[in-house]
């Protein structure tokens, strides 16, 4: 009467920590990860017939983990994902698909009187580094990586209007507001035809430099809208990194409303006497766009 359709299954919420130290300098280095992997593959009779004789353990796939996390670097998070996912596919025969998903957490290095720490750290913010790894037997290695949960806000240099009008729109236009909104931009590179290739890719320098753009384009763009400075962001991202194929942000437009206080005192409060705003949780806007290189001409 039914079939099973799709399955895959593995250990979320592997929590790892690893940590580098040099003996030479005294100074250390510590990366922390939370890491899921899910394995397709010949694996129907485990839930069909009960037969588990084609399950590698989902605690083997965490102690694996631990193994290959001993054995090699770590960091960048978008290497790890794809020695993993390499590791799971050519092991076991049956296995034909690995997904690896790494979210790197912060530590950063303490300064402490001017100068960094060698072994002190702490937590500057809640933003993570997210990569998608997803490892297919004798297909290559696709990659997302993603920087979640960037809080920004700029008090000035943000307008809105222009925009269409009818018999539904409240929204008075503005050319001065608050932009603010918790980033979440990815950028999915080139198919990689195996763990070699990956290898030879600088990632923190991609991470970096999306990481760059975006803070210093949301700061300097006279914004015309979320929707126009998204864009320069995924435009200026494409040009940066020549193996990444498409750029993509979901920006949350976290409004900030003005206050009339004028039935106290006729105190000032509105348009540019603004100071004292309420910041809205929710509803928010939502904007999000994917952007890619325009094909080739063949001119
Ligand atoms: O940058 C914006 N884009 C919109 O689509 C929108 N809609 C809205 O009400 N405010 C804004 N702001």
């Amino acid at each position: 009467m039914s079939q099973l359709s799709y399955a895959r299954y593995g250990k979320d919420n592997i929590r790892l920590y690893k940590v580098d130290k040099n003996e030479k300098t005294g100074v250390q280095t510590v990366v922390e990860q939370t890491v899921c992997t899910l394995l397709e593959g010949d694996i129907d009779v485990s839930y069909t017939k009960a037969d588990n004789s084609v399950v590698v353990a989902t605690d083997t796939q965490k102690q694996t983990t631990y193994i290959l996390a001993k054995q090699n670097p770590i960091d960048p998070p978008e290497q790890f994902a794809a020695i993993l996912g390499d590791h799971f596919v050519k092991t076991y025969p049956h296995i034909h698909v690995a997904h690896v998903k790494i979210i790197q957490h912060r530590w950063t290095r303490m300064n402490i009187d001017g100068k960094p720490h060698p072994h002190s750290f702490y937590r500057d913010s809640q933003e993570i580094r997210v990569v998608e790894a997803v490892t297919r037997e004798n297909e290559g290695v696709t990659i997302r990586s993603k920087i979640e949960k960037l809080l920004v806000l700029k008090s000035t240099g943000s307008a809105f209007h222009g925009f269409h009008r009818d018999e539904f729109t409240r929204l008075p236009e503005t050319w001065d507001r608050i932009l603010s909104t918790e980033v979440e931009a990815g950028w999915k590179w080139k198919t990689f035809k195996d763990l070699a290739e990956v290898k030879k890719v600088d990632f923190n320098a991609a991470w970096e430099q999306a990481r760059n753009i975006t803070l210093k384009t949301f700061a300097e763009d006279d914004s015309a809208s979320v929707q126009a400075t998204m864009y320069k962001m995924c435009d200026l991202i494409l040009a940066a990194v020549p193996l990444v194929e498409a750029v993509d942000y979901a920006l949350p437009n976290k409004h900030y409303f003005e206050i009339d206080l004028s039935w106290y005192k006729g105190l000032k409060n509105t348009g540019k006497d603004a100071t004292v705003f309420a910041p809205q949780s929710d509803p928010n806007g939502l904007i999000q766009c994917t952007v890619t290189r325009k094909p080739k001409s063949k001119l």
